[in-house]
């Protein structure tokens, strides 16, 4: 497999992609039991810049303390960490990056009290995820996992599960994404995305105890809506409301603003992306790219 970056950070080190390994009796690999961020770095042509660096570094660390386990390095030094990535690979481009927090021991124990923990950070070239010109989406049949029975808050590597079956499902009968209802019967997010619903021109989104991975792209949506002259409403979306809403969106670091055209063969709206989600996608892309003023303190340059 052709490398898709030539360094990896690793536990202080940066080391060539192919040296970045770890042994299969770590325990991560077996329990799932790590935690991650997924950032993204839009190139503007003169510098790169990271989306919000600090909201994601500060998520991993109460995604750290929801599973249980200590991150051996402080906010500041996986600060550096990400930038020292980018540039030790000198990316010009847009990027993902990808840190990871994970349960190292080679162990089978399920207490992991005592065991060592590993940081890794990898970054790749990345373009985008799933369609601007909108997607078509179904409703699946495995639900979110409540949040009663794992936390669905936390970025959770094993938890990731859920939305691979979500994904494959959705995929495999010919959709671009997968909507997950939560135990209640609620449409609460994509495999990979929070929600959002135009209806009667009011914009609606699950709140956070509804089972859902709390989301900076949907915390920033929250914020940029009153720049579209929208406030957003936290309330339960059911199915029905999906299928009649005037328009639907996905938002993620990997999905951005993504319109979803389609649910389950119902058109949404004129079955193209609408008019509050254009102008929420065309915002979006200019706060990423520091084109915003009010919005520069989101933005971390690498150079
Ligand atoms: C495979 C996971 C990819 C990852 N998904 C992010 C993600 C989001 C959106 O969160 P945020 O806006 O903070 O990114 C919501 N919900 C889930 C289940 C997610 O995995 C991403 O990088 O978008």
């Amino acid at each position: 497999m052709k490398p898709y970056a030539k360094y990896i950070w690793l536990d202080g080190r940066i080391l060539k992609w192919e040296d970045a390994k770890i042994h299969v009796l770590t325990h991560a690999l077996h329990y799932g039991t790590s935690i991650f961020e997924g950032i993204r770095g839009y190139w503007n042509g003169d510098n790169l810049l990271v989306f919000r660096l600090e909201e994601h570094i500060d998520r991993m660390y109460r995604s750290a303390k929801i599973l249980g386990i200590n991150i051996p390095y402080t906010r500041e030094e996986v600060r550096q960490a990400v930038l020292e990535t980018i540039k030790a690979n000198n990316f010009r481009e847009d990027v993902y990056i990808r840190p990871v927090a994970f349960v190292a021991s080679q162990t089978v124990t399920l207490d992991i009290r005592n065991l060592e923990v590993s940081l890794a950070v990898i970054v790749f070239p990345f373009g985008k995820y799933l369609s601007p010109n909108g997607i078509k989406a179904t409703i699946v049949s495995w639900r979110r996992v409540h949040n009663t029975m794992l936390p669905v808050m936390a970025k959770i590597g094993g938890i990731y599960v859920n939305s691979v079956l979500a994904l494959v499902e959705a995929r495999s009968r010919g959709f671009d994404e997968a909507l997950l209802m939560d135990v209640n019967g609620y449409v609460v997010e994509g495999s990979g995305e929070n929600i959002f619903i135009v209806r009667g021109g009011r914009l609606f989104t699950p709140p956070v105890h509804e089972s859902i991975l709390e989301g900076i792209t949907r915390d920033t949506v929250i914020k940029l809506s009153g720049d579209v002259g929208l406030r957003v409403e936290e309330k339960p979306i059911t199915r029905e409301e999906v299928y009649t809403a005037d328009e639907v969106f996905l938002v993620g670091t990997a999905a951005e603003i993504t319109p979803v055209v389609e649910v389950d063969g119902r058109t949404i709206g004129t079955g193209k992306p609408g008019p509050i989600t254009t102008k929420i996608a065309e915002l979006y892309s200019n706060v990423v790219r520091g084109k915003v003023e009010k919005y520069l303190n989101w933005i971390t340059p690498v150079y």
